[in-house]
């Protein structure tokens, strides 16, 4: 059908996004990779549709999703099938730096705990928004969620950047609209839902890198 494209890029709707960190989950709790990292670039999808003024943000983003793309289409693709296998590849076979920056500079350990960090600022954001009233301010709920938490991790010129980006983040009803899930209701009960997923598997890969002394790695 003609314009089938573009329509598709319309139809782009969070639901379906946030859905995938359910897909996330073995039933033994294992997270697997592909999925996380489908959940990522669903998110990257919708920043992008928000301006280009979080250019430099999703750059980063897909910078890190490539990492971990490579790795699980390449020649170890197998080990790499959940966290808790790549997790255990790489640490017996030496291929994380785990004080200061050397011979493995990407690993996918560290490269997850990027997102990882990321994920938990999206949680604390999300829940804002699902809490948030109807003069509530977008930009003003996702500074605080950075702030608690990515921004712990960021020198000072990145804070600075991400702070002056979320000052033209869209007023709530049109990031609501943005979101295209539905009347503002609708939004909250969608949140609602998924919220509790996307937090039980940060919490999961929290305890996995703790575990394992990974959560400072350089
Ligand atoms: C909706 C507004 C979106 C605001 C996004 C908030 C996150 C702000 C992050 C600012 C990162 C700036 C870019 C630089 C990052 C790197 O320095 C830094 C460290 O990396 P390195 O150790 O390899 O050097 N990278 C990171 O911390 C990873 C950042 C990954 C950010 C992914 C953000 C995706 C946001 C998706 C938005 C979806 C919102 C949905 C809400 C309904």
């Amino acid at each position: 059908m003609a314009g089938s494209v573009a329509s598709d890029d319309q139809k782009f709707c969070l639901t379906e996004v946030l859905d995938t960190f359910k897909l996330c989950l073995s039933e033994n709790k294992e997270v697997y990779l592909e999925q996380y990292v489908a959940g990522w670039r669903g998110l990257v999808k919708f920043l992008n549709s928000l301006g280009s003024v979080f250019g430099f943000i999703s750059k980063d983003a897909v910078n890190k999703i490539q990492v971990l793309v490579n790795y699980l289409n390449g020649e170890n693709g197998s080990q790499y099938i959940t966290v808790q296998s790549m997790v255990k590849y790489e640490l017996d076979n030496e291929l994380v730096d785990l004080t200061k920056r050397g011979s493995h500079p990407e690993s996918g350990c560290r490269t997850l705990l990027r997102l990882h960090r990321a994920l938990r600022w999206l949680e604390l954001f999300l829940e804002r928004l699902r809490t948030s009233t109807e003069d509530s301010k977008t930009s003003v709920m996702c500074a605080e969620s950075y702030n608690e938490s990515l921004a712990l991790h960021h020198p000072w010129v990145v804070r600075k950047a991400a702070g002056m980006a979320f000052l033209v983040l869209p007023g709530r009803p049109a990031f609501f609209e943005v979101m295209n899930v539905g009347p503002p209701e609708q939004v909250v009960a969608m949140l609602g839902e998924a919220l509790p997923l996307i937090s039980e598997v940060y919490q999961i890969t929290e305890e996995l890198y703790a575990q394992h002394l990974l959560l400072d790695l350089p």
